[in-house]
């Protein structure tokens, strides 16, 4: 008797799901205002951000009604203007995957513009340590996305706190898992049927990737983290933003562990996958406030590619990442992933030069 691998119809739908949502962002992406709503400057939304949440809430709902949403937006600016929610109605009910198979199982479109909105706000749990939840950024790293640089669109499913399955789409990272570590897109920002690479993770079963085509139901190429012996050779990854990240406290600890090479900044969670995939050693990022809380949207499916391609992820007391606490990680303070075999390296570099030890 064969048994079906764990998750794997949650995998299926994710990737499904985040692969339809990344063709309405380039699709955004493509229409020369790029939809910026404007949340506020230092936090950008646009009408891709909306319209990839109702779409992904929409696959979940249709496959797995019980489960828990915790998703970044909700639709309120949408229910007090009627054109802006027009706007994203549009984009939404326009768009599909290819696959009228893979549609099928996505259970088609959205209804319509109120039932829309109905699900925006389905992303509104509290999270916690029980039962399933899924975490959903729409589009994470907006102002990478309107730069024309690195963005990501980001599911991942906990149980009980613990991730379970992580799919990251970056429809701006090059498909082949060789490419050098860069944030520059080259020739993929000018393709609008949502080319790029998907990260995905099952707990046990190990990270792959594959190409973030259109309905593509194929299996992934299992990806690893980059054995590396000499941290002089390394290469690391943070923020674009000073503000997400120090980036002079980083230059002090690349520097104390040898690292020549000099920092690669990108956005999003494409830095957890360009990791996973060897194709740079380090992620660091090292808290600027006291008071900012990571939301957890912006971590699980990364943490989870992270740690079943080889590496380890904890934040800067060397504590697990714990999702279990609700919408945000209140309990820990910044990431530092890296290779199973050198994080203990990294974080003791860490803690020397936030004075943590
Ligand atoms: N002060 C901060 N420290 C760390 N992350 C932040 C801070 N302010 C916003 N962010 C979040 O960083 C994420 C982008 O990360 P990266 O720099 O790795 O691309 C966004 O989700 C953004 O949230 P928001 O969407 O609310 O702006
Ligand atoms: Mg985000």
């Amino acid at each position: 008797m064969s048994t079906a691998a764990p998750y794997s119809r949650e995998l299926q739908i994710a990737q499904l799901a985040v692969q339809r949502a990344a063709i309405l962002t380039k699709r955004v992406f493509h229409d020369s205002a790029k939809g910026t709503v404007s949340k506020s400057d230092a936090s950008p939304v646009t009408i891709g951000d909306f319209g990839a949440q109702a779409l992904i809430i929409s696959a979940l709902k249709h496959n797995f009604p019980q489960d828990q949403i915790v998703a970044e937006e909700e639709a309120a600016a949408l229910r007090s203007d009627g054109a802006l929610s027009s706007q994203i109605w549009d984009l939404v009910k326009s768009t599909s995957l290819e696959s009228s198979e893979a549609e099928g199982l996505l259970g088609g479109s959205v209804p319509d513009e109120s039932a829309m909105l109905d699900l925006i706000d389905l992303g509104n749990s509290a999270g916690g340590r029980s039962g399933r939840v899924w975490t959903l950024d729409p589009i994470d790293g907006t102002k990478g996305f309107l730069r024309g640089g690195q963005y990501a669109v980001c599911l991942a499913l906990l149980e009980d706190g613990d991730v379970k399955v992580g799919v990251i789409g970056c429809p701006n990272l090059p498909v082949d898992d060789s490419a050098p570590l860069t944030a520059d897109i080259g020739s993929n920002a000018t393709d609008a049927t949502g080319r790029g690479v998907l990260f995905s993770a099952v707990k046990g079963e190990g990270a792959t990737s594959r190409p973030l085509t259109v309905g593509d139901l194929a299996d992934g190429k299992k990806i690893s983290m980059k054995p590396i012996t000499d941290l002089a050779s390394a290469s690391f990854c943070e923020s674009v933003e000073a503000g997400h990240s120090n980036q002079s406290e980083s230059a002090q600890i690349a520097q104390k562990l040898g690292i020549t090479n000099p920092s690669v900044r990108m956005d999003s969670q494409a830095k957890y996958g360009s990791i996973a995939r060897g194709a740079g050693d380090i992620y660091l990022r090292l808290p600027t406030s006291k008071s900012y809380q990571e939301k957890i949207w912006d971590h699980a499916g990364g943490d989870l590619i992270v740690r079943e391609a080889g590496g380890e992820v904890t934040d800067t007391k060397g504590n697990r990442l714990d999702f279990g606490v609700g919408r945000t990680l209140a309990s820990n303070s910044g990431v530092i992933a890296a290779p199973k075999a050198v994080h203990a390296k990294v974080l003791d570099v860490v803690q020397e030069v936030l004075g943590l030890k």
